[in-house]
């Protein structure tokens, strides 16, 4: 039998999505479809023969839609991870879970109310084979304690509406759940540090700027966030241990020497670098919704992501170290 999914928001992820259960995914259908952009998404609907409804709440209704798939704009995710939550359907919700630590703890708090986790957060790093990887040398132990991670958030270039604020809470809020998976251990408190601006960035954008993050055991972490770098996508991360560092490199199958220089392809977008990423995450999404049982990133991993990144955001407005609170983990998270 296959899983019946409503998407909300038609636009470059809810797409690339929708193409993924059309054509990857096994055992998923996309039965409905609504954006704000009514035309395009209606032409979407009908080239994979679903149903175009005018609104998300019409569509988390609609009884032939078992679960919901949500790739809207940031503040809008709230509304309806929370609208699928009271109708009793799984909800995987592109991140942020939610624009606001307070709208985190709400949906947190209804499933707990509800005692049955229905969703999951779009934090695909922890299904890249590179993280996956570097997890796997640290929990054996091979190097070592863990001491200090130096990590790089690199887009080629971001858009008009791309601000200063987005950088933490867009951007590095990948680093900040992956990290937090990759160590297994909470942030305790983080700083901004505002380097020279480059001046391929517009006046509401300060790029680049260094997120500095310290974990409960004392663990070091740099990440620079830099969305304008404009040579391709580059997402690194080197942890450093007592024995030993071990780093992420970039996917990457063939390369070329020519007059005497070595050229290794970099990736171009974060679809281009995490593909196999997404298509993982969403493949296990579905066996996990159809077996019904959660199994990935939580609401609970939103909220303390959403906590960290306005401590981040608090840090840089001040230049002050902010100390991250985390309230107490529900059993339900456990
Ligand atoms: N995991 C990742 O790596 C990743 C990558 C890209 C985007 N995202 C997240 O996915 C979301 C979408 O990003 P995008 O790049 O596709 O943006 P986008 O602007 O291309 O698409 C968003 C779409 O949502 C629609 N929309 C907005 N409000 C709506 C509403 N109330 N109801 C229905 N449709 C609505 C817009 O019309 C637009 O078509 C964002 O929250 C973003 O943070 C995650
Ligand atoms: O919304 C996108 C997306 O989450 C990408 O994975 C990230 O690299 C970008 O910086 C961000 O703007």
């Amino acid at each position: 039998m296959e899983l019946k999914i409503g998407v909300i928001g038609t636009g470059a992820i809810g797409q690339d999505h929708i193409r993924r259960f059309t054509n990857k995914v096994k055992g998923a259908k996309v039965v409905a479809v609504t954006d704000i952009h009514v035309e395009r998404a209606e032409q979407i609907a009908q080239e994979v023969g679903a149903k175009f409804v005018k609104t998300g709440e019409e569509l988390i209704s609609l009884p032939e839609v078992d679960a919901v798939v949500v790739t809207s704009w940031d503040p809008t995710h709230e509304q309806y991870v929370l609208e699928a939550i009271n109708h009793n359907k799984y909800v995987f919700c592109e991140k942020p879970l939610s624009v606001e630590t307070e709208g985190c703890k709400r949906i947190v708090d209804a499933e707990v109310k509800l005692g049955k986790r229905l969703v999951q957060v779009g934090f695909m790093r922890r299904y890249d084979r590179g993280y996956m990887e570097l997890k796997e040398i640290i929990d054996s132990g091979k190097l070592g304690e863990v001491l200090m991670l130096h990590c790089a958030h690199r887009n080629v270039s971001s858009g008009e509406n791309y601000d200063t604020l987005m950088a933490i809470v867009n951007s590095a809020v990948h680093e900040i759940d992956v990290l937090r998976w990759l160590l297994n251990e909470d942030y305790v408190a983080a700083q901004v540090i505002m380097p020279k601006k480059t001046s391929n960035t517009h006046e509401k954008l300060h790029d680049p700027q260094v997120l500095i993050l310290e974990t409960e055991s004392g663990i070091h972490i740099d990440v620079e966030i830099f969305v304008n770098c404009k040579y391709g996508y580059d997402i690194k991360c080197e942890v450093v241990c007592e024995d030993g560092v071990v780093s992420l490199s970039n996917p990457s199958y063939s390369s070329i020497r020519t007059a005497g220089k070595d050229f290794t392809g970099i990736p171009i977008d974060w679809e281009q670098r995490f593909e196999a990423a997404y298509e993982q995450e969403l493949q296990l999404w579905v066996d996990s919704v159809t077996a019904d049982e959660m199994n990935g990133p939580t609401a609970w991993d939103g909220y303390v992501a959403s906590v960290t990144t306005t401590a981040g955001t608090e840090a840089r407005e001040t230049g002050k170290r902010v100390e991250i609170k985390i309230d107490k983990c529900p059993d339900l998270y456990k």
